[in-house]
């Protein structure tokens, strides 16, 4: 990554990176945000299938409601914007639990936080680093799975990310979900969903959502939705098209060496001791051997 255009794109807020979409002023501002009962946070750390989670989300609520661009995506004017809303707001974020605006803890909004395999979720950022002019320029794999390896990308390390969540997995109004399980098994985490928003859906209807929310339909819609005024982004470039790339569970072995597969793996198992949330860790462990 060449010291310049890192200059020039990125700045760091707590320490962790940020684009520059992201504007300081807003970011300091974010703990006095006036969060409402109702609204829906949609969690993760970039990567891990927030569009994926976000069309779901959409299609489980009948009456309206509106998904906005993250939080803590662009300048003051934000903060007004979303107060504005009168409709039920679906507020996606990249924020660490400690960067969440206070008010949401309180009113103990309820919050999904998606994961994906870190692997994977490594590699879909590096191809999103390499064809977004809005990043900074990368040399190679090997070069950024050092960076994301060190936190040192945008929204700083997984592992702190993943572990300030992780502490408040068991929360009444945090959902923990897989990216891999909704590959495997999207119906049963539709209706999961539903019933943690407290919405009845039927089987047709959860049907028609897992079809609609399959990657090859996401992927054909994007053209459309890119030239609605109406629709905002949950990601790191208005470029829709950058977003669904390959969509796949297990593409890391395509990229990692057996040396940095070793590497990452000790550097997981090292961070992960950290938890005492035991079945999360197992489950991710699992997760991580299995695909
Ligand atoms: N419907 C569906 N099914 C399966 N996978 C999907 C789907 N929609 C998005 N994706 C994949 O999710 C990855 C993008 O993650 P995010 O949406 O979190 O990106 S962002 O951080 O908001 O920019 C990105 O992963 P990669 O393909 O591995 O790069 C997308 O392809």
């Amino acid at each position: 990554m060449s010291t310049q255009s890192q200059t020039a794109l990125i700045h760091r807020f707590n320490g962790i990176p940020f684009t520059t979409r992201s504007s300081p002023d807003l970011l300091k501002s974010l703990d006095a945000f006036d969060a409402r009962e109702d609204d829906i946070l949609l969690v993760s750390y970039p990567k891990s299938g927030t569009h994926w989670l976000a069309q779901i989300i959409k299609q489980i609520y009948t009456p309206k409601v509106t998904l906005t661009s993250p939080i803590e995506f662009g300048d003051i004017s934000k903060v007004e914007e979303l107060n504005n809303l009168s409709s039920k707001r679906i507020i996606p974020t990249h924020l660490d639990y400690n960067m969440l605006p206070s008010n949401f803890k309180v009113k103990q909004c309820k919050a999904f936080y998606i994961i994906r395999n870190p692997k994977d979720t490594a590699v879909s950022m590096y191809h999103y680093y390499r064809d977004n002019p809005n990043l900074p320029t990368i040399d190679s794999w090997t070069v950024f799975l050092q960076l994301f390896l060190r936190g040192d990308v945008v929204c700083g390390s997984w592992f702190d990310h993943f572990l300030s969540w992780e502490e408040h997995k068991n929360d009444r109004n945090i959902l923990f979900l897989f990216y891999e399980d909704m590959k495997k098994d999207l119906p049963t985490v539709v209706k999961k969903m539903s019933v943690f928003l407290g919405v009845n859906i039927s089987d047709s209807e959860i049907k028609e959502i897992c079809e609609k929310s399959s990657f090859t339909e996401m992927k054909s819609n994007v053209e459309k939705e890119n030239s609605d005024p109406n629709h905002t982004v949950c990601a790191l470039t208005s470029n829709r098209k950058l977003i669904f790339r390959k969509g796949a569970v297990g593409d890391w072995k395509n990229h990692f060496t057996p040396k940095q597969n070793k590497m990452f793996e000790e550097m997981f198992n090292k961070k992960m001791k950290l938890s005492e949330l035991l079945a999360s860790k197992q489950k991710l462990s699992k997760t991580l051997m299995d695909s």
